[in-house]
């Protein structure tokens, strides 16, 4: 089986008046005759954007396709709309080359190939034609992004101590020896060395009084050298978890936990220190992915004050319309039906079946749930609040996990910890 991709610059489409449905009709049908050797045929058709794709032009290409595999004698035909744009194309030279040299290309013989060429797609249901129940909603690259990300936060900090001969700091303060929060601290770590951050860390035994945490903060919050403080949560439950968090002063609070940062955020005119990294990072996702916010309707389920809340301000910010669904909603599935975008924080494995997501509506995962799975190494494997394998098939873009969320809370700390050291400084 071959894929089929052809792909059009919105230029092209101008000059060759291709949106006049007719036109893009028998020009796509020219293609579909010179390319379909076999019946057993598979194609994408691409549209490479410049800016943000007029919704009635989606329509009327999305019709255009329609028609030419409803009119294909194939009955196995699969079309499907996706929208590529400049930015997310240089990821892929490979697959650019060859449409350069021409707009066809063969691709792998299997659906999973394909999926390595799907890089962006609308979050509007008339974006993705859906034929033979097949799905290939876009997978949201958050370990790709995080990358992108860190390659920035490298570039300013090394311009940074070029220029003033500062190098930022980010102090860690892990309780305990959870498993899971060891990984994190550990990963965060890797993050700031691979970016050029110093890190301090202290590791305190399960049975530290509240005091000895405090006494750390106090230093840190002293220390010209340390720019941002994160206590990694949960705390042991001894110890109160409030008192701590307000200990570290705000303007080195990068997780942006701080009271007066949420009131902040939560106000219309004022501006937050800092975002809470995890929410910061769904939306940075949804920003470079180019999926609009603005006027959508958007559900987030769950309420933490480290997600759920934060993430529901944020997307009011960004002007969504904003629902909160939670462990007390009735019929919560009838909310996030209604949803372009969801964003699921609630540490619930599958719990978001397929038949609580809007055709063509974004997803973004935060849950990332251990399950016992005696073929993994670790006897366990990662999956999110979302079912992934039913909510795929109805969504224009969905996070994995792992891969999705969890390396953008990261990164997102990296950028914090950069902005607070830019801050101090007054650099910029
Ligand atoms: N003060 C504080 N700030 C936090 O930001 C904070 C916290 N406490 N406590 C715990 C949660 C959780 N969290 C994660 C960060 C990265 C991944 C991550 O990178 N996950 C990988 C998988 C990692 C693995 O394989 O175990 C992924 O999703 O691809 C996950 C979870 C930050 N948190």
């Amino acid at each position: 089986m071959f894929v089929y991709v052809v792909m059009y610059r919105t230029s092209t489409l101008m000059r060759l008046r291709l949106l006049e449905q007719n036109f893009l009709y028998e020009h796509l049908r020219h293609y579909y005759k010179t390319l379909n050797p076999n019946s057993n045929f598979r194609a994408i058709i691409g549209l490479r954007l410049q800016s943000i794709c007029k919704l009635h032009t989606m329509a009327l290409i999305d019709t255009a396709a329609t028609m030419i595999f409803t009119s294909s004698s194939s009955s196995s035909s699969t079309a499907r709309l996706l929208l590529f744009n400049n930015t997310k194309l240089h990821k892929f030279p490979n697959t650019i080359s060859n449409f350069r040299r021409s707009t066809s290309l063969h691709f792998g013989t299997s659906s999973p190939t394909s999926r390595t060429i799907v890089t962006h797609c609308s979050s509007s249901p008339a974006s993705a034609i859906q034929v033979n129940n097949e799905t290939l909603a876009t997978v949201i690259d958050g370990k790709r992004v995080a990358k992108d990300i860190r390659e920035e936060i490298a570039v300013e900090i090394s311009r940074m101590k070029e220029e003033i001969g500062i190098v930022p700091g980010l102090a860690v303060i892990l309780v305990g020896d959870r498993k899971d929060s060891a990984t994190y601290v550990r990963n965060k770590k890797k993050a700031c060395d691979s970016v050029g951050i110093n890190s301090y860390e202290v590791r305190l035994a399960e049975d530290s009084t509240e005091e000895e945490v405090l006494n750390h903060i106090s230093k840190f919050n002293d220390d010209p050298s340390v720019h941002g403080i994160l206590v990694q949560l949960p705390l042991p439950s001894h110890m109160n978890e409030q008192n701590v968090l307000n200990a570290v002063c705000i303007e080195k609070d990068v997780d942006g936990f701080h009271p007066l940062n949420i009131g902040r955020l939560a106000m219309r005119g004022r501006e937050p220190l800092f975002v809470p990294c995890t929410p910061k990072g769904c939306i940075e996702l949804l920003h470079r992915y180019d999926i609009p916010i603005k006027g959508k309707r958007a559900v987030v389920i769950g309420r933490s004050n480290i997600v759920g809340m934060p993430a529901a301000l944020l997307l009011q910010r960004e002007d969504a319309t904003v629902s909160i669904v939670h462990s007390r909603t009735k019929n919560p599935e009838e909310i996030t039906r209604q949803a372009d975008i969801i964003i699921s924080a609630v540490g619930q494995p599958n719990m978001v079946r397929g038949s609580w997501v809007k055709p063509g509506a974004v997803l973004i995962d935060v849950g990332i749930n251990p399950v016992e799975d005696p073929e993994c190494a670790r006897g366990y494997r990662l999956v999110g609040d979302i079912c992934y394998e039913e909510a795929s098939k109805v969504a224009s873009a969905i996070t994995p996990v792992p891969g999705g969320v969890g390396p953008m809370t990261i990164a997102m700390l990296l950028s914090n910890t950069l902005l607070s050291a830019k801050r101090i400084h007054n650099l910029r």
